[in-house]
């Protein structure tokens, strides 16, 4: 259908007196003119004009006045093939996971263990401490209640009330029946209490006399119990509760409506429907409901808080998912209790001997426990919280998987100079901390001359990557064979900046910086480096959006605000459910992930806490070494030109006023007191790497070490070490070259 709109025809000019239309004297009262027969090819203004059938479309063949439009009805299931898949997908499993997959198996078992040990543990302290005095207080209250109990059922006091209404109401018949009933009552009770009371009386002296102590104890003890709990206050039981009891309802499809129907999103007449039954999902509830025709799952989102209220949950116990098959369907999880708060535990990575950085590996558990596995390849990642969320924690751990695998290299800058970052100097090809110059070392020179050697890196790989013969590279791509040949030089490799925000607002480097991180997030993932940036501040002004775009993976812990939440997202993540404003402070570790793979959500990362990351780095870098590995910073090899300047002075400060020649292990031990941060990791070698390491970061200035002898218990003792004047003649040599150029 095509509404047509009167035109003036070109020639007429304006304001003729022409009408285009006939005009109709409004009718004053409605009269039905029947059916009217338009004439043909005239279209009235504002009138609406309807395609008929072609009847040279294939398709209108047998198309007659008012054939059904609806498509056939479609036959379903169209295949067997198509209908066993679909029972395929239906079916649920005979046993559930935690019984079938070991390592679930292994979780709930030791899960029992610790809770039941935990709830014994809770009641054997409080046993002798609380219960026993308790029961002591309460029991005579509960000798009492039960004897005042005995004598009201042998006094008929029930019937009190009775009796004493019809003497109010002066019926003598019903007194005298009632009255009756009552004396037949008590001389019954009376004679069954007193038997009772003899046998009691016998079996607690024969109890008294005759039996063991244990026995007379025993049953002592479960005397006064019982009176005990009898005379418990209704307020105040006697046994405290060893675990918190969360507040676990049944949802029905009553609270379901009502909650849609509190938020707004349905009315009387237009409710939702339930395409599948309410079933449990892991420890929460499942619901699937399609909105009414014309809301959407935005509508359900920008309802959020409305709903979770509507169901008398809090909001962090509501989780919504799109559901791909249309627009107004909406999948519902309601966790028993808020998921986000409980702490996914220790990083696997503790347990890993190594990583292999091209597959996928453990980053932490969805809001349902399900495993989140994390990957590098081919994409750059940012991360953004509020300060103390967890920014740095999740990103190490990524860290931390990378340098698991020996075949990684890594580089590593913390803008704030934090402890959590230090140990990565076991491993790190690159490495820096903070932004002011200490120890003769500018981090901020060194990033910028990390990200440059980084940047010819990336360059050379595409052109080496193209000229590889094809039985080594068959689709031009870097392959984990490429990866791991060190004659070829292209490992994997990690860019790590945490506090990113600090390097790019720096007043020198920080446009350059911002540049050259700009190229590697955006061109070098797909030649194996991937970058991986995180910031507190993911502004305009202090991680512009020209960075923050070229990120193909997000990661957003607690913010703000909605708006600083798409910032980190990615513009319209709010409308597809992802918004980290929700999260609360007590979300620590908890993110919404994004572009890491088709599927965006939520992640508790696995905690590696600050002694666990120095235990997996000094494995990581024991690996390495093994391997032979060890490269750049971490092996004290050639460091950047900038840095390297720096050795030669350092040499030079450790050198005695004496000493003419000094043995290298020597020299690296005297470094590593004059600046344990940078040459620590050298002194802790064994002797004969340490010498080679000071050998390789001097090379670069023509320095061999040479022979040095010496005389130790009359022996003579041959090792490699450094001369004095060398060192001096290096040092002249680069003056004259700087001040040249
Ligand atoms: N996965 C986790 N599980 C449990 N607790 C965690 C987790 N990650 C972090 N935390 C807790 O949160 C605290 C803050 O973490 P982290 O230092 O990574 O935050 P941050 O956002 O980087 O903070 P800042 O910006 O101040 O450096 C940690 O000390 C730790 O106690």
């Amino acid at each position: 259908m095509t509404e047509t709109t009167a035109f003036m025809p070109p020639e007429d000019p304006e304001g003729t007196e022409q009408p285009t239309a006939d005009i109709v004297p409004f009718p004053l009262k409605k009269t039905d003119p029947g059916p009217i027969a338009p004439g043909e090819g005239v279209v009235k203004p504002g009138e609406w004009e309807a395609e008929l059938p072609d009847t040279d479309d294939p398709e209108a063949d047998g198309l007659t006045d008012g054939a059904p439009v609806d498509p056939p009805r479609e036959v379903y299931p169209p295949s067997v093939a198509e209908w066993m898949e679909a029972k395929d997908k239906a079916r649920v499993p005979v046993l559930p996971d935690w019984v079938k997959l070991p390592d679930q198996r292994t979780a709930v078992r030791k899960w029992a263990i610790r809770h039941y040990s935990a709830v014994a543990g809770y009641h054997a302290v409080r046993l002798p401490l609380v219960y026993t005095p308790k029961i002591c207080v309460y029991s005579p209250r509960g000798a009492w209640r039960w004897s005042a109990a005995i004598g009201r059922w042998v006094f008929d006091a029930e019937g009190k009330t009775l009796r004493l209404a019809s003497v109010a109401n002066e019926d003598a018949v019903e007194y005298l029946k009632l009255s009756r009933q009552r004396n037949d009552r008590v001389r019954l009770r009376g004679i069954v209490a007193t038997i009772g009371g003899f046998i009691g009386l016998a079996a607690a002296l024969t109890l008294y006399v005759m039996a063991p102590s244990w026995l007379l104890m025993l049953a002592v003890a479960t005397l006064t119990t019982t009176l005990g709990v009898v005379g418990a206050p209704a307020d105040r039981p006697l046994i405290d509760m060893a675990k918190v009891t969360f507040r676990k309802r049944r949802l029905s499809s009553d609270i379901v409506i009502r909650a849609h129907e509190a938020s707004g999103l349905t009315t009387k007449d237009q409710t939702i429907a339930f395409p599948r039954p309410i079933g449990r999902d892991g420890d929460g509830w499942r619901v699937v409901v399609d909105l009414p025709y014309g809301k959407t799952f935005e509508d359900a989102m920008k309802a959020h808080a409305r709903l979770a209220s509507g169901m008398d949950i809090a909001p962090t116990q509501l989780f919504l998912d799109k559901d791909e098959t249309s627009g107004r369907r909406v999948a519902y999880w309601i966790a028993d209790r808020d998921p986000l708060a409980v702490p996914s535990g220790k990083s696997p990575l503790l347990g890993a001997t190594r990583v292999d950085f091209w597959k996928p590996f453990p980053w932490g558990v969805d809001e349902r426990g399900n495993p989140v596995m994390a990957t590098m390849l081919w994409l750059s990642l940012l991360v953004g919280a509020v300060p103390r969320q967890g920014k740095t924690f999740s990103a190490r751990t990524i860290a931390l998987a990378a340098a698991l695998d020996p075949y990684v290299r890594l580089y590593v800058f913390d803008g704030k100079a934090s402890p959590d970052w230090r140990k990565f100097a076991l491993v790190a090809h690159r490495i820096g901390f903070g932004i002011v110059p200490k120890n003769g070392i500018d981090p901020v020179q060194h990033l910028l001359t990390s990200l440059r050697e980084l940047k010819a890196d990336v360059e050379d790989r595409y052109h080496r990557l193209s000229e590889l013969p094809l039985h080594v590279c068959p689709e031009g791509k870097l392959t984990p064979e490429i990866s791991r040949d060190k004659k070829l030089n292209m490992p994997l490799t990690l860019f790590v900046v945490d506090e990113v925000q600090e390097y790019l607002t720096h007043p020198e480097h920080g446009k350059e910086i911002l540049s050259l991180l700009v190229y590697l997030a955006r061109v070098a993932p797909a030649v194996g480096v991937s970058v991986m940036t995180a910031t507190q501040k993911p502004d305009d002004k202090a991680c512009p959006s020209e960075l923050r775009d070229q990120h193909q993976a997000r990661l957003a812990l607690r913010v703000g605000s909605l708006h600083v939440s798409d910032v980190i997202l990615g513009a319209g993540s709010y409308s597809e459910g992802l918004d980290a404003s929700k999260l609360l402070k007590s979300h620590k570790g908890v993110g919404l992930l994004k572009g890491m793979s088709d599927d965006s959500g939520i992640v508790r990362t696995y905690l590696a806490d600050g002694r666990d990351a120095e235990r997996i780095l000094t494995r990581a870098a024991a690996l390495r070494e093994a391997e032979g590995t060890l490269s750049g910073d971490a092996a004290g090899e050639a460091p950047a030109p900038e840095t390297s300047a720096t050795i030669l002075d350092d040499v030079a400060a450790v050198l005695g006023k004496g000493e003419s020649k000094v043995w290298s292990e020597a020299v690296v031990d005297r470094l590593a007191d004059l600046r344990p941060d940078v040459y620590g990791p050298w002194a802790e070698l064994e002797p004969k790497p340490k010498a080679e390491a000071l050998t390789a970061a001097l090379k670069p200035f023509g320095i061999g070490t040479g022979q040095i002898s010496r005389r130790i218990d009359g022996e003579q003792v041959n090792k490699r070490g450094i001369k004095r004047d060398d060192i001096t003649t290096a040092i002249t040599e680069r003056n004259k070259k700087r001040d040249a150029g």
